[in-house]
């Protein structure tokens, strides 16, 4: 029978897990079925429930004052004969009333074959992006605009254009430009696809241009539908904004043919705490998969706006593992800087991007320097050398990291 399997860290204040165990596995499927005839009784069983497995662990030091409390990590299966094959049924199922009872946060979940196949994933996914940009050997190099709030479009064409010529493979804007008078939705793409088909005319390096999809949600899918007839060739979605169903929606939508980027905005209210919510591996991770994310971006381990370690090469493993899904890029962002180069490829690999906006944008030399200095340093590290290698060769590497270590 198809199922989707739950893991849940609970603090049980009562110390009762096996008992918490199965209330949980009771109270999101069936509630109280043992006192109903057997008829009914045998019927509901198919719906129920099933405890899979209860293990203790110790309580996290953020728990309250411990008195009975007990720790532990519960895995119920739940039957999909019970939910819609859809994200919101799904959450609402695995963790609707649940999350609102207690010390209670959803760490795993594991859909297996015949329910997963009922969701498509990434349109596109990590090949068929790097066969649009026709880069295979090295982690791609992304850059965010900046300071384009309040200022017009001539600035926009600048700093696209500066960003390209650095050799920049995907430029997105920040997830809080959004559609306003001075930078206008369709201004930004139409002018987008002119500067980088002009610059790919000059040197020859294709970049995609991810424009913030935003707005109000009945209004999305006719809104990226316009943006890829003016030939916008990637989408920004603050997708924590809406909600991974709209994602969804999009993903499907056979017009909206382009991969779209998934920025990690507001899911920090959903997965900071290590007592409730929803861990970073399941909604960063395998939520976005499934919902259609064909890039990935959270906070890297190192930088301004710092993420667990552990936490972030979940996150890469949930949308880079071997699936019948695409593989999604996983995008460690914010405070990124051309000294990180080689750590980040160390830890994130050959299949993901390294993405800076004030790390391009605030070299000394300007954006294009910025960019250069990147790849200046992933091309050193790729073929095994140092940065300081690099920085011996790359005026624009040295004066990086000169400011930036
Ligand atoms: C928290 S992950 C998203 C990072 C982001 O949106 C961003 O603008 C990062 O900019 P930075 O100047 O820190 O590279
Ligand atoms: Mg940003």
């Amino acid at each position: 029978m198809s199922k989707i399997t739950a893991t849940y860290l609970v603090h049980d204040a009562k110390g009762n897990l096996e008992k918490k165990a199965e209330s949980i596995a009771l109270g999101l499927t069936v509630g109280s079925w043992t006192d109903l005839p057997a008829v009914d009784q045998e019927q509901l069983k198919k719906h129920k429930g099933e405890v899979v497995s209860v293990s203790e662990t110790p309580p996290s030091a953020a728990a309250g004052h411990l008195g009975e409390r007990k720790a532990g990590l519960i895995k119920i299966a739940y039957p999909a004969a019970n939910f819609s094959a859809d994200i919101p049924a799904i959450l609402t199922t695995i963790f609707g009333k649940l999350s609102l009872d207690g010390e209670v946060k959803l760490v795993d979940i594991e859909l297996d074959e015949s329910l997963e196949q009922q969701f498509p994933g990434p349109q596109f996914g990590i090949d068929s992006i790097r066969n649009k940009l026709g880069v295979h050997d090295r982690p791609l190099l992304m850059s965010i605009f900046k300071g384009m709030i309040g200022r017009g479009t001539d600035l926009f064409e600048e700093q696209l254009r500066a960003q390209a010529a650095g050799g920049v493979d995907l430029v997105k804007d920040d997830e809080i430009l959004f559609d306003n008078p001075l930078t206008p939705f369709e201004d930004r793409i139409r002018r987008g696809v002119k500067v980088l088909n002009e610059e790919y005319e000059r040197t020859g390096h294709r970049t995609l241009y991810a424009v913030n999809l935003s707005g109000r949600t009945f209004d999305l899918k006719e809104k990226a539908r316009k943006a890829v007839s003016l030939g916008a060739n990637a989408l920004l979605f603050n997708v924590f904004a809406y909600g991974l169903d709209t994602l969804q929606s999009l993903a499907e939508d056979p017009y909206i043919d382009v991969p779209i980027m998934a920025h990690p905005a507001v899911s920090g209210a959903f997965t900071a705490s290590p007592l409730y919510g929803i861990s970073n591996q399941v909604l960063l991770g395998k939520l976005l998969r499934l919902a259609g994310a064909d890039f990935v971006l959270f906070p890297s381990p190192y930088g301004s706006v710092a993420m667990e370690k552990a936490e972030t090469f979940a996150i890469r493993d949930a949308l880079t593992s071997d699936s019948r899904l695409r593989r999604a890029f996983p995008v460690p962002s914010a405070g990124i800087h051309p000294g990180l180069v080689p750590q980040l490829i160390q830890d994130f690999g050959k299949d993901s991007i390294i993405n800076a906006g004030g790390g391009i944008h605030g070299h000394p030399g300007g954006a294009a320097a910025g960019a250069k200095a990147f790849r200046d340093a992933i091309a050193e590290v790729q073929a095994g050398g140092t940065l300081e290698d690099a920085a011996a060769k790359s005026a624009e590497l040295e004066k990086a990291l000169a400011l930036w270590g």
